[in-house]
């Protein structure tokens, strides 16, 4: 395999008699972004989810990704209701929600003003709308330490001067490093940059 890759081939994936991909390869290129468009149901989800080591193929291989860490955004936010946003943040750097961290919270303060967050660090995410929860979880995803990053459709329901702000602000975190990028959304797709893959 050349070095650089991730490579999937000949990957099959049903449940039960529902087939939803069978016989898929292909290659994503590392250090780069890939936004990966396909239409609802196509299987875009369940491929990160594979990928990502959360569900099992019937058959076919994965290379590439042994030993890298990997971080992911979900469709659903998957946030912890009862901790600050800032709390949330800081619980995937291995830092206890209590404990006070100057320099990682004024980092958090930044990225969180960056993506129009700002002032909402101590305040409980069950306090948050929508997007507000959406922003915490990419946000979340971007902190932890990775090597590979999935996002799952983060910019979903944003309004569009909100999406602008946050996909620069993700752009910038991702330059140079393995994103897999799934959206619905050509604009998105093209905002974003990177490879375009169909499939
Ligand atoms: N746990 C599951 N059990 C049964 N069927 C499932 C399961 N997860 C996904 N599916 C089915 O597999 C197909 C692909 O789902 P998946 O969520 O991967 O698609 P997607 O391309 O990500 O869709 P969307 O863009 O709407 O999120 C769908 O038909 C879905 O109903």
């Amino acid at each position: 395999m050349e070095q650089g890759q991730i490579r999937i081939s000949h990957l099959s994936k049903s449940y039960g008699d529902h087939t939803v991909f069978e016989d898929f390869s292909a290659v994503f290129q590392k250090g780069q972004t890939t936004c990966m468009m396909a239409p609802s149901g196509a299987g875009k989800t369940t491929l990160l989810r594979i990928l990502a080591g959360l569900e099992k193929a019937d058959s076919g291989q994965i290379e590439g990704l042994e030993g890298l860490r990997i971080s992911m955004v979900f469709q659903e936010d998957r946030l912890c209701e009862n901790l600050s946003a800032s709390a949330n943040i800081r619980l995937v750097r291995g830092k206890k929600p209590w404990g006070r961290d100057k320099k990682l919270e004024a980092k958090i303060s930044k990225a969180m003003a960056a993506v129009g967050l700002g002032g909402c660090e101590d305040q409980p995410v069950r306090e948050f709308s929508g997007g507000m929860r959406q922003r915490t979880a990419l946000l979340r995803a971007l902190y932890s330490e990775w090597d590979v990053l999935f996002l799952d459709e983060p910019f979903k329901g944003l309004d569009e001067e909100t999406k602008e702000l946050v996909i620069e602000y993700t752009k910038k975190q991702c330059f140079g490093k393995t994103v897999i990028f799934v959206t619905h959304d050509r604009s998105e797709a093209g905002k974003m940059g990177g490879r375009l893959f169909k499939m």
